[in-house]
């Protein structure tokens, strides 16, 4: 039997399996499963939302709550898996079934998505949708129990090929370990939207959503595959027996026998936990300490997700209000969180090769904890940088009325100039098809507008809070026609279009991506939402049919008046007028890299330390329960998200923005505080001598001897001061 094997069960020995550079093999089969695991998730969540709404055609309330619920699910789904690989199939396994239960999800989801198979009629829509909801409810749920149930144990599993002597490289480990993350998430969110906006179908052919889940879904076979072909060298730790029903019942023993004896009568014991000396093994007792203290720790970092999944919804919203005009390149506002991804595969080697080490050279012990907290301080910077860019903002956007006021442009229908009478503005004069450049302000809730050129006087019914067009008409005889106008910036950046016809005749316009339909004559058509960049619009009445181009920026709204003076061989690009109701974004995306660049940093600081921390403070029969401990912070943080800004209804986002800040910048005191009185352990060490004085009989060391160095080892383990373990033990 080789050397590296266990001689009793024949299977590989801890830090044995065969090495490059240091490193053990095996872990190389780790970290392409876990980057195409990650391209297998973030590749089908970048498109989810886009599928409830165009496939399934859910609103938009019920999309996000779904997608909301599937993600919080996955960071819940982490307890469970690693409960099943701790106390019953252990890591490997628990990760190879849960990887099948995981693929199953993602080709149910490619196949709920195949329109064809309900599309009777042919005519690209399923006609059976609820085999298409359920069978992808049925899809995301067995993705969350997957993705969530093997995420702790692979983490954890990667760290048990390391041996004891192999720190430096577990380390190591766990930073190319986020690289991966990184990488895989990243390919797959630029790759799954290109994938979807292909056509696809027998029948007919659609959007392609089979396609941009089913490359997700080949993916975490491949996943699958890659993990099972490096199985002979892995090394598998076996599970201990029902551990987690082992550590309750020992916490609840420990309780009720406090509770029996809380008469002063009884002399107190160091730490709570020793009440359940009475009855359970002194190991379990120190481990579940170890786990405890480092659960209690965890109680403030939740805040920190809190701020970190704002990228994606708060972030994004914000980049919507921004120009994302790069010059060469266009950037959409949800482009922007690649930005995160991006600077985590420059920023993780950066760190670990130059500013660690330079730290370590100034004689600074910048220890894990100190890394964590200095990471929660970057996460508070993002967020005032997020604060002062949305200062920026405000200043550019325009003022909608209160629900106090009314607004009121005026165009004119006309071909010749007329000047109208306003209370409060005087006379205003517009020329022949033009409109005022501002929006009027009003508190009164009617108005008398008199005209000249020619004489008309109406009075006008405004609505509070609205915004309304006023289209004045050629001839006295005309009706009078107020539009609704926007009160609010167009969603994702988009511009909204909508036209005014001012001919005697119906028109209709287009784009070749959207349809405005006829607009009947001195009538206006709907807002359509028009992308960035160069839109062509054509125009056909009759016999007439021109067309005419516009460039537009992000986030603007205009009205574009037909003229009663168009006719067959007009010039549409020269008689067409524009006017502007909402100004284009015009503070720069740019803006929003200081804070991705301090929350990304704040992440490698806090995340890919913490999770390096989870396994190392970890008892060696609880290593993956610790890291669905770090991941229950996770899905604690989405909740908090959702409770703040619900309770907080703050009346500026700015506001918000530093609320977030100032309660991130408390957690971090009191996080320094905690973590300054924590002692870092080594567990296996500790555990070693555990055994060696509780479970060896023939040990010829006398009974006195034995209970000093037990007491010595407890007190290590409840007192923050004590520095015994050969100076591994340090402080914060
Ligand atoms: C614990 C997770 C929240 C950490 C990790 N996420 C990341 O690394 C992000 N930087 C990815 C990005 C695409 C949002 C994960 O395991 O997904």
């Amino acid at each position: 039997m080789a050397d590296h094997e266990d001689p009793k069960t024949g299977k590989k020995n801890k830090g044995t399996s065969k090495e490059v550079c240091g490193y053990p093999l095996s872990i190389f089969f780790i970290v392409v499963n876990e980057f195409c695991e990650r391209f297998s998730y973030y590749g089908m969540r970048a498109v989810l939302v886009l599928y409830f709404k165009y496939f399934l055609r859910w609103d938009d309330d019920l999309a996000t709550s779904i997608y909301h619920t599937f993600v919080a699910l996955c960071y819940l789904t982490p307890i469970l898996g690693a409960i099943v690989a701790d106390s019953w199939l252990g890591k490997f396994k628990t990760i190879i079934y849960l990887s099948i239960v995981y693929a199953i999800g993602q080709v149910a989801m490619a196949v709920s998505a195949i329109h064809d198979i309900t599309d009777t009629d042919r005519d690209g829509t399923p006609n059976n949708m609820t085999f298409h909801v359920v069978l992808s409810m049925v899809g995301l749920f067995l993705i969350a129990l997957g993705t969530g149930g093997i995420k702790p144990c692979v983490a954890a599993f990667g760290g048990d090929q390391f041996g004891d002597h192999q720190e430096r490289q577990r380390r190591t480990f766990f930073s190319v370990f986020y690289l991966c993350i990184n990488g895989g998430s990243l390919l797959s969110t630029i790759i799954t939207p290109i994938l979807r906006a292909q056509n696809c179908g027998i029948y007919s052919k659609q959007k392609c959503y089979s396609l941009a889940f089913g490359v997700p879904a080949a993916l975490m076979v491949v996943a699958l595959v890659v993990f099972i072909v490096g199985s002979g060298m892995y090394y598998k730790a076996k599970p201990e027996g029902n551990i987690m029903g082992d550590v309750c019942k020992c916490i609840g023993f420990a309780i009720s026998n406090r509770y029996k004896h809380r008469s002063k009568q009884y002399p107190s014991r160091e730490h709570w936990m020793d009440w359940a000396e009475d009855k359970y093994d002194k190991l379990l007792i120190a481990q579940i300490k170890m786990v405890l203290k480092v659960l209690f720790l965890y109680i403030p970092l939740p805040m920190f997700w809190t701020l970190f999944d704002q990228k994606g919804s708060r972030w994004t919203l914000q980049a919507t209000t921004m120009d994302g005009n790069f010059g060469a390149i266009v950037i959409q506002p949800d482009q922007m969180q690649t930005v995160n991804p991006i600077l985590i595969l420059t920023l993780v080697p950066i760190m670990d090769s130059v500013i660690y080490p330079l730290i370590k050279k100034c004689g600074l012990n910048f220890t894990p904890l100190k890394r964590m907290t200095v990471g929660m301080f970057l996460a508070a910077l993002a967020f005032v940088c997020a604060a002062v860019v949305q200062i920026e903002i405000d200043k550019t956007l325009p003022v909608f009325p209160s629900n106090f006021q009314s607004q009121l442009k005026l165009l004119n229908m006309g071909n010749h100039p007329v000047t109208a009478g306003l209370p409060g503005y005087g006379q205003v004069t517009l020329q022949a098809a033009q409109a005022s450049e501002e929006y009027f302000t009003f508190e009164e809730d009617q108005i008398s507008i008199s005209v000249s050129g020619p004489e008309m006087k109406r009075n006008i019914s405004l609505i509070k809070g609205q915004r309304q067009t006023l289209l004045i008409p050629l001839t006295i005889s005309d009706e009078w026609q107020l539009t609704a106008d926007l009160t609010t910036k167009p969603e994702e950046g988009n511009n909204a279009i909508r036209f005014v016809n001012g001919m005697n005749k119906p028109v209709n316009v287009s784009t070749s991506e959207v349809v405005f339909g006829q607009i009947e004559k001195f009538h206006y058509s709907n807002y359509s939402q028009i992308r960035n960049g160069r839109a062509t619009f054509f125009l056909q009445s009759g016999q007439l049919s021109c067309a005419f181009s516009r460039d537009f920026g992000f986030g603007s709204s205009y009205t574009f008046f037909i003229p009663s003076t168009l006719s067959l061989g007009s010039n549409c690009q020269e008689s067409i007028t524009g006017a502007e109701d909402i100004k284009p974004n015009s503070v720069h995306m740019a803006l929003q890299v200081p804070q991705y660049f301090f929350i990304t940093a704040g992440e490698v600081m806090f995340s890919v330390t913490g999770l390096e921390f989870s396994y190392s403070q970890a008892p060696s029969n609880m290593k993956a329960v610790l890291q669905a401990g770090w991941l229950l912070t996770v899905a604690i943080g989405n909740f908090i998200v959702l409770i703040v800004a619900e309770v907080a209804k703050l009346p500026k986002q700015w506001t918000e923005y530093v609320l977030f800040a100032s309660l991130l910048l408390c957690v971090c005191i009191i996080f320094s505080i905690m973590a300054y009185f924590y002692t870092y352990i080594d567990p296996t060490e500790i555990e070693a001598k555990f055994r060696r004085n509780v479970g060896d009989d023939d040990d010829d060391k006398n009974d006195k001897q034995r209970k000093l160095e037990m007491e010595m080892m407890k007190r290590d383990l409840d007192r923050s001061d004590d520095e015994h373990y050969k100076g591994k033990q340090t402080k914060m």
